[in-house]
Protein backbone atom coordinates (compact mmCIF):
# COMPACT_ATOMS: atom_id res chain seq x y z
CA UNK A 1 0.00 0.00 0.00
CA UNK A 2 1.03 3.52 -0.80
CA UNK A 3 0.03 6.45 1.24
CA UNK A 4 0.78 10.03 0.45
CA UNK A 5 0.03 11.89 3.89
CA UNK A 6 -0.64 15.63 3.73
CA UNK A 7 1.90 16.14 1.34
CA UNK A 8 3.59 19.76 0.21
CA UNK A 9 5.80 20.20 -2.41
CA UNK A 10 6.85 23.92 -4.07
CA UNK A 11 8.61 25.65 -6.29
CA UNK A 12 9.96 29.14 -6.91
CA UNK A 13 7.19 29.69 -3.94
CA UNK A 14 4.46 28.15 -5.65
CA UNK A 15 2.36 25.28 -4.40
CA UNK A 16 2.51 22.56 -6.93
CA UNK A 17 1.00 19.81 -4.24
CA UNK A 18 -0.51 21.18 -1.52
CA UNK A 19 -1.52 18.54 1.41
CA UNK A 20 -1.79 16.08 -0.96
CA UNK A 21 -3.21 13.03 0.20
CA UNK A 22 -4.31 9.72 -1.30
CA UNK A 23 -3.79 5.94 -0.72
CA UNK A 24 -2.94 3.15 -3.33
CA UNK A 25 -4.09 -0.42 -2.56
CA UNK A 26 -1.59 -2.74 -3.53
CA UNK A 27 -2.48 -4.83 -6.42
CA UNK A 28 -3.83 -2.02 -7.89
CA UNK A 29 -3.13 -0.39 -11.31
CA UNK A 30 -3.69 3.67 -10.67
CA UNK A 31 -4.32 6.13 -13.12
CA UNK A 32 -3.16 9.57 -12.20
CA UNK A 33 -4.35 11.94 -14.58
CA UNK A 34 -4.96 16.14 -14.24
CA UNK A 35 -4.17 18.94 -16.35
CA UNK A 36 -0.78 20.36 -17.97
CA UNK A 37 1.40 21.69 -15.29
CA UNK A 38 -0.41 20.12 -12.31
CA UNK A 39 2.26 18.25 -10.66
CA UNK A 40 1.80 14.45 -12.03
CA UNK A 41 5.74 14.03 -12.53
CA UNK A 42 6.24 16.28 -9.50
CA UNK A 43 4.56 13.86 -7.23
CA UNK A 44 6.24 10.66 -9.35
CA UNK A 45 9.87 12.08 -8.78
CA UNK A 46 8.37 12.26 -4.91
CA UNK A 47 7.02 8.46 -4.74
CA UNK A 48 10.11 7.56 -6.67
CA UNK A 49 12.30 8.84 -3.76
CA UNK A 50 14.47 11.14 -5.83
CA UNK A 51 12.97 14.43 -4.46
CA UNK A 52 11.92 15.31 -1.29
CA UNK A 53 8.08 16.54 0.60
CA UNK A 54 8.33 19.87 1.59
CA UNK A 55 5.89 18.87 4.38
CA UNK A 56 4.17 15.52 4.91
CA UNK A 57 5.11 11.85 3.82
CA UNK A 58 5.10 8.80 1.53
CA UNK A 59 5.17 5.40 2.74
CA UNK A 60 5.49 2.40 1.08
CA UNK A 61 3.91 -0.36 3.39
CA UNK A 62 4.75 1.80 5.95
CA UNK A 63 8.25 2.95 5.10
CA UNK A 64 9.29 6.82 3.90
CA UNK A 65 10.28 6.16 0.86
CA UNK A 66 13.13 9.29 0.30
CA UNK A 67 16.69 8.39 0.57
CA UNK A 68 15.67 4.76 1.62
CA UNK A 69 17.47 2.19 -0.38
CA UNK A 70 15.05 -0.47 1.72
CA UNK A 71 11.90 1.06 0.03
CA UNK A 72 13.80 2.20 -3.48
CA UNK A 73 14.98 -1.69 -4.36
CA UNK A 74 11.12 -2.74 -4.56
CA UNK A 75 10.13 0.43 -6.80
CA UNK A 76 11.18 0.87 -10.87
CA UNK A 77 10.39 4.30 -12.48
CA UNK A 78 10.00 5.09 -16.06
CA UNK A 79 10.19 8.83 -16.86
CA UNK A 80 8.25 10.81 -19.60
CA UNK A 81 12.46 11.08 -20.77
CA UNK A 82 14.08 7.95 -19.63
CA UNK A 83 17.98 7.91 -18.94
CA UNK A 84 20.32 5.75 -20.17
CA UNK A 85 23.82 6.05 -20.10
CA UNK A 86 24.95 7.31 -23.81
CA UNK A 87 26.31 4.64 -25.55
CA UNK A 88 24.40 1.83 -23.97
CA UNK A 89 23.04 -1.23 -25.93
CA UNK A 90 19.68 -2.81 -24.15
CA UNK A 91 21.77 -5.84 -23.16
CA UNK A 92 24.28 -3.35 -21.41
CA UNK A 93 20.79 -1.84 -19.34
CA UNK A 94 19.76 -5.59 -18.82
CA UNK A 95 23.43 -6.11 -17.38
CA UNK A 96 23.29 -2.73 -15.46
CA UNK A 97 19.77 -3.70 -14.14
CA UNK A 98 20.37 -7.21 -13.27
CA UNK A 99 22.97 -5.79 -10.25
CA UNK A 100 20.51 -3.87 -8.49
CA UNK A 101 17.31 -5.96 -9.28
CA UNK A 102 18.05 -9.85 -8.63
CA UNK A 103 14.59 -10.86 -9.95
CA UNK A 104 15.21 -10.01 -13.02
CA UNK A 105 13.45 -12.34 -15.23
CA UNK A 106 16.26 -13.07 -18.66
CA UNK A 107 13.37 -15.01 -20.02
CA UNK A 108 10.70 -12.48 -20.01
CA UNK A 109 13.63 -9.92 -21.06
CA UNK A 110 14.10 -12.09 -24.34
CA UNK A 111 10.67 -12.63 -25.16
CA UNK A 112 10.22 -8.91 -24.77
CA UNK A 113 13.10 -7.90 -26.94
CA UNK A 114 11.83 -10.37 -29.38
CA UNK A 115 8.05 -9.18 -29.52
CA UNK A 116 8.95 -5.52 -29.53
CA UNK A 117 11.82 -6.58 -32.12
CA UNK A 118 14.41 -4.48 -30.27
CA UNK A 119 17.79 -4.44 -31.70
CA UNK A 120 20.45 -5.67 -28.83
CA UNK A 121 23.55 -4.44 -30.37
CA UNK A 122 22.36 -1.21 -31.33
CA UNK A 123 23.01 2.12 -29.04
CA UNK A 124 20.15 2.90 -27.28
CA UNK A 125 20.51 6.49 -28.02
CA UNK A 126 19.72 5.49 -31.75
CA UNK A 127 16.50 3.69 -31.30
CA UNK A 128 13.65 6.14 -32.06
CA UNK A 129 11.18 7.30 -29.61
CA UNK A 130 8.62 4.23 -29.39
CA UNK A 131 11.42 2.11 -29.30
CA UNK A 132 13.23 3.57 -26.49
CA UNK A 133 9.96 3.25 -24.69
CA UNK A 134 9.44 -0.12 -25.55
CA UNK A 135 13.26 -1.19 -24.67
CA UNK A 136 12.20 0.38 -20.79
CA UNK A 137 9.08 -1.32 -21.10
CA UNK A 138 11.24 -4.84 -21.64
CA UNK A 139 13.59 -4.36 -18.92
CA UNK A 140 10.24 -3.10 -16.34
CA UNK A 141 8.72 -6.40 -17.87
CA UNK A 142 11.46 -8.49 -16.43
CA UNK A 143 12.05 -6.80 -13.50
CA UNK A 144 8.66 -6.69 -12.65
CA UNK A 145 9.20 -4.58 -9.59
CA UNK A 146 6.93 -4.25 -6.26
CA UNK A 147 6.01 -0.91 -7.33
CA UNK A 148 6.09 0.22 -11.33
CA UNK A 149 6.01 4.05 -11.67
CA UNK A 150 5.33 4.91 -14.92
CA UNK A 151 5.02 9.01 -16.49
CA UNK A 152 3.43 9.55 -20.01
CA UNK A 153 3.39 6.24 -20.16
CA UNK A 154 1.70 5.52 -23.74
CA UNK A 155 3.74 8.48 -25.39
CA UNK A 156 5.40 7.55 -28.66
CA UNK A 157 3.68 3.87 -29.11
CA UNK A 158 1.97 2.92 -31.90
CA UNK A 159 -1.21 1.34 -31.13
CA UNK A 160 0.00 -2.05 -31.87
CA UNK A 161 3.04 -1.47 -29.22
CA UNK A 162 0.71 0.24 -26.62
CA UNK A 163 -2.02 -3.22 -26.67
CA UNK A 164 1.34 -5.08 -26.25
CA UNK A 165 1.86 -3.68 -23.09
CA UNK A 166 -1.00 -3.36 -21.65
CA UNK A 167 -1.53 -7.31 -22.41
CA UNK A 168 1.93 -7.45 -20.69
CA UNK A 169 0.91 -5.42 -17.55
CA UNK A 170 -2.43 -7.49 -17.02
CA UNK A 171 -0.52 -10.71 -17.47
CA UNK A 172 2.19 -9.50 -14.50
CA UNK A 173 0.02 -7.61 -12.17
CA UNK A 174 -0.75 -9.31 -8.81
CA UNK A 175 -1.32 -8.44 -5.56
CA UNK A 176 2.13 -8.20 -4.80
CA UNK A 177 2.93 -5.76 -8.23
CA UNK A 178 1.36 -1.56 -7.97
CA UNK A 179 1.66 0.16 -10.79
CA UNK A 180 0.77 3.90 -11.21
CA UNK A 181 0.72 5.25 -14.83
CA UNK A 182 0.58 9.08 -15.89
CA UNK A 183 -1.01 9.78 -19.08
CA UNK A 184 -3.24 12.01 -21.26
CA UNK A 185 -4.47 9.14 -23.52
CA UNK A 186 -7.42 9.20 -21.29
CA UNK A 187 -8.55 5.96 -23.20
CA UNK A 188 -5.87 4.17 -23.46
CA UNK A 189 -5.98 4.29 -19.23
CA UNK A 190 -9.32 3.31 -18.88
CA UNK A 191 -8.71 -0.03 -20.58
CA UNK A 192 -5.86 -0.77 -17.96
CA UNK A 193 -6.51 1.00 -14.89
CA UNK A 194 -8.70 0.05 -12.08
CA UNK A 195 -8.55 3.05 -10.30
CA UNK A 196 -7.54 6.84 -10.56
CA UNK A 197 -7.00 9.99 -9.34
CA UNK A 198 -7.16 13.67 -10.94
CA UNK A 199 -4.53 15.74 -9.55
CA UNK A 200 -5.82 19.60 -9.62
CA UNK A 201 -4.57 22.63 -7.89
CA UNK A 202 -2.09 20.56 -5.28
CA UNK A 203 -4.84 18.11 -4.21
CA UNK A 204 -6.31 14.94 -5.63
CA UNK A 205 -9.98 16.00 -6.41
CA UNK A 206 -11.63 13.05 -7.62
CA UNK A 207 -9.97 9.44 -6.63
CA UNK A 208 -11.40 5.88 -5.95
CA UNK A 209 -12.17 2.68 -7.91
CA UNK A 210 -12.82 3.53 -11.85
CA UNK A 211 -16.05 1.81 -11.65
CA UNK A 212 -17.50 3.32 -8.30
CA UNK A 213 -16.48 6.41 -9.78
CA UNK A 214 -18.52 5.70 -12.95
CA UNK A 215 -21.66 4.44 -11.38
CA UNK A 216 -21.60 7.53 -9.59
CA UNK A 217 -21.75 9.86 -12.62
CA UNK A 218 -24.54 9.83 -15.28
CA UNK A 219 -24.80 11.42 -18.67
CA UNK A 220 -28.43 12.00 -18.83
CA UNK A 221 -30.53 13.06 -22.21
CA UNK A 222 -33.88 13.98 -21.26
CA UNK A 223 -36.75 16.14 -22.56
CA UNK A 224 -39.65 18.03 -21.46
CA UNK A 225 -42.85 19.71 -22.77
CA UNK A 226 -41.55 23.02 -21.59
CA UNK A 227 -38.56 24.55 -21.25
CA UNK A 228 -36.71 24.03 -17.98
CA UNK A 229 -33.70 26.10 -16.45
CA UNK A 230 -30.74 24.81 -14.56
CA UNK A 231 -31.61 26.45 -11.43
CA UNK A 232 -34.70 23.72 -11.66
CA UNK A 233 -32.03 20.87 -10.94
CA UNK A 234 -30.28 23.44 -8.27
CA UNK A 235 -31.17 19.78 -6.17
CA UNK A 236 -28.69 17.82 -8.50
CA UNK A 237 -25.01 17.55 -8.09
CA UNK A 238 -24.74 18.94 -12.13
CA UNK A 239 -21.24 18.59 -13.64
CA UNK A 240 -22.19 19.76 -16.89
CA UNK A 241 -25.77 21.24 -18.45
CA UNK A 242 -26.42 22.11 -21.93
CA UNK A 243 -29.86 22.87 -23.13
CA UNK A 244 -31.27 22.97 -26.81
CA UNK A 245 -34.48 24.38 -26.68
CA UNK A 246 -36.92 21.34 -24.28
CA UNK A 247 -33.81 18.93 -24.80
CA UNK A 248 -31.44 18.47 -22.30
CA UNK A 249 -28.06 17.11 -21.95
CA UNK A 250 -26.79 16.81 -18.57
CA UNK A 251 -23.90 15.11 -16.25
CA UNK A 252 -24.87 14.82 -12.94
CA UNK A 253 -23.12 12.91 -9.78
CA UNK A 254 -25.32 10.75 -7.39
CA UNK A 255 -26.76 7.40 -7.10
CA UNK A 256 -28.97 7.12 -10.15
CA UNK A 257 -32.13 5.70 -8.51
CA UNK A 258 -32.60 9.03 -6.41
CA UNK A 259 -31.86 11.54 -9.98
CA UNK A 260 -34.19 9.24 -12.19
CA UNK A 261 -36.99 9.71 -9.01
CA UNK A 262 -36.35 13.22 -8.99
CA UNK A 263 -35.73 14.51 -12.35
CA UNK A 264 -39.36 12.23 -13.07
CA UNK A 265 -40.75 15.26 -10.90
CA UNK A 266 -40.69 17.27 -13.61
CA UNK A 267 -42.78 14.97 -15.75
CA UNK A 268 -40.07 14.21 -18.62
CA UNK A 269 -41.67 13.34 -21.89
CA UNK A 270 -37.99 11.74 -23.05
CA UNK A 271 -35.33 10.06 -20.24
CA UNK A 272 -32.34 8.11 -20.94
CA UNK A 273 -29.16 7.63 -19.01
CA UNK A 274 -25.59 6.98 -20.89
CA UNK A 275 -22.80 5.47 -19.81
CA UNK A 276 -19.68 8.12 -19.60
CA UNK A 277 -16.01 7.02 -20.08
CA UNK A 278 -13.01 8.47 -17.96
CA UNK A 279 -12.10 11.15 -20.46
CA UNK A 280 -15.71 11.91 -20.08
CA UNK A 281 -15.43 12.07 -16.14
CA UNK A 282 -12.32 14.10 -16.17
CA UNK A 283 -13.74 16.41 -18.83
CA UNK A 284 -17.09 17.15 -16.79
CA UNK A 285 -14.92 17.45 -13.46
CA UNK A 286 -12.64 20.38 -15.16
CA UNK A 287 -15.52 22.33 -17.16
CA UNK A 288 -17.03 22.44 -13.66
CA UNK A 289 -13.90 23.99 -12.32
CA UNK A 290 -13.99 26.32 -14.77
CA UNK A 291 -10.92 24.94 -16.47
CA UNK A 292 -10.06 25.21 -20.36
CA UNK A 293 -12.34 26.61 -23.12
CA UNK A 294 -16.13 24.96 -23.79
CA UNK A 295 -18.41 25.40 -26.19
N1 LIG B 1 12.45 21.62 -10.87
C1 LIG B 1 11.47 22.51 -11.01
N2 LIG B 1 11.71 23.82 -10.81
C2 LIG B 1 10.73 24.75 -10.91
N3 LIG B 1 9.45 24.44 -11.20
C3 LIG B 1 9.15 23.16 -11.40
C4 LIG B 1 10.14 22.12 -11.33
N4 LIG B 1 9.53 20.93 -11.55
C5 LIG B 1 8.23 21.21 -11.80
N5 LIG B 1 8.01 22.53 -11.71
C6 LIG B 1 6.71 23.21 -11.87
O1 LIG B 1 5.74 22.45 -11.17
C7 LIG B 1 4.50 22.44 -11.88
C8 LIG B 1 4.08 21.01 -12.11
O2 LIG B 1 4.95 20.40 -13.05
P1 LIG B 1 4.82 18.87 -13.44
O3 LIG B 1 5.86 18.58 -14.47
O4 LIG B 1 4.85 18.06 -12.20
O5 LIG B 1 3.35 18.82 -14.07
P2 LIG B 1 2.62 17.68 -14.90
O6 LIG B 1 1.28 17.49 -14.29
O7 LIG B 1 3.49 16.48 -15.00
O8 LIG B 1 2.47 18.41 -16.31
P3 LIG B 1 2.31 17.86 -17.81
O9 LIG B 1 1.01 17.13 -17.88
O10 LIG B 1 2.28 19.14 -18.60
O11 LIG B 1 3.51 17.01 -18.11
C9 LIG B 1 4.73 23.25 -13.15
O12 LIG B 1 4.28 24.56 -12.93
C10 LIG B 1 6.24 23.23 -13.31
O13 LIG B 1 6.72 24.38 -13.97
Amino acid sequence: MIEIKDVMKSFENKNVLNHLNVTISSGSIFGLIGPNGAGKSTLLYLLNGISKCDEGSILFDGKDVYENPDVKKDILFISDDPYYFHFATIDEMKDFYLTFYPQFNLETYQHYVDLFRLPQNKPLKDYSKGMKRQAMFALALAIAPKYLLLDEAFDGLDPVMRLAFKKAINQIIDENMTVIISSHNLRELEDICDSFGILENGCMTTSGDLYDIKDHIHKIQIAFKEELNKEEFSHLDVLSFHKQSRVINMVVKGDINEIKDYLRMFNPIMLEVLPVNLEEIFIYEMERKGYGVYD
